[in-house]
């Protein structure tokens, strides 16, 4: 994806100064900042929920269309805590999600991914009785049990405990091997080492591209 002068933001407004970067197939890009910088809505652009204000996105070589299933099919995300059926089981939304998109074996992938989660115990408990970080849990696995070629995912570290990030950033290394592309938000040190290559600083005055290990020394200076 390439996204060149992209400004974003709400009613007119721009949220933060104009961001560029580009991400290859193979590799991940962190988008880090303070809260509110607007992380969350450069992701929102580039899955196609919010039509940017100005400047150019093209993802997987095209314009940005959430309607399009082609677009659909190769965009995956994870990005609200709330995106779940209340009246679905974990293992129903998991294999919804699979069979959905067409997934070969999915009893298999749906057996893996909720053993990978640790939500094996869990699999016939509605959302409503998991923890939070189990319900997230939930919607990382719905993201990895669909195809994808671009993984969007906003602060996927938010309330995993440490086994968990530590498995999360094995499976996104894993997921750039494949060939795939990760986009994340985060304030995770740990993370942003582990998985980017690159790191966007989005902020007010001016949002700017530097590597990975020099981002993840700001967030550990931003929190001590
Ligand atoms: N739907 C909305 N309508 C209007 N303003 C919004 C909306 N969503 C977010 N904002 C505002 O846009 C700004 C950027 O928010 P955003 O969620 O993109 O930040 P973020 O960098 O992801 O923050 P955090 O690290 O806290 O998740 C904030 O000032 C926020 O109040």
């Amino acid at each position: 994806m390439r996204a060149q002068d992209l400004l974003v933001g709400y009613g007119g407004a721009p949220v933060c100064a104009p961001v560029s970067f580009t991400l290859a197939p193979g590799r991940a890009v962190a988008l880090v900042g303070a809260n509110g910088s607007g992380k969350s809505t450069v992701l929102r652009a580039v899955i196609g929920l919010l039509e940017p204000q100005s400047g150019s996105l093209q993802v997987l070589g095209g314009d940005v269309d959430e309607r399009d299933v082609g677009f659909r099919r190769q965009v995956a995300s994870v990005l609200d805590d709330d995106a779940y059926f209340p009246a679905l089981t974990v293992s129903e939304h998991l294999y919804l999600t699979a069979r959905g998109h067409g997934v070969r074996g999915a009893d298999d992938v749906v057996a893996e991914l909720l053993a990978e989660f640790g939500l094996t115990d869990h699999a016939r408990s509605l959302p409503v009785s998991l923890s939070s970080g189990q319900r997230r849990r939930l919607l990382l696995a719905a993201g990895f049990v669909r195809p994808r070629s671009l993984l969007v995912l906003d602060e996927p570290e938010q309330r995993l405990d440490k086994a968990m990030r530590d498995r999360l950033a094995a499976r996104l290394v894993e997921e750039k091997r494949s060939g795939g592309s990760v986009l994340l938000a985060t304030h995770d040190a740990d993370l942003l080492r582990a998985v980017a290559d690159r790191a966007v600083v989005v902020a007010d005055d001016a949002s700017r591209v530097m590597s990975a290990a020099d981002a993840a020394q700001v967030i550990s200076r931003e929190n001590p």
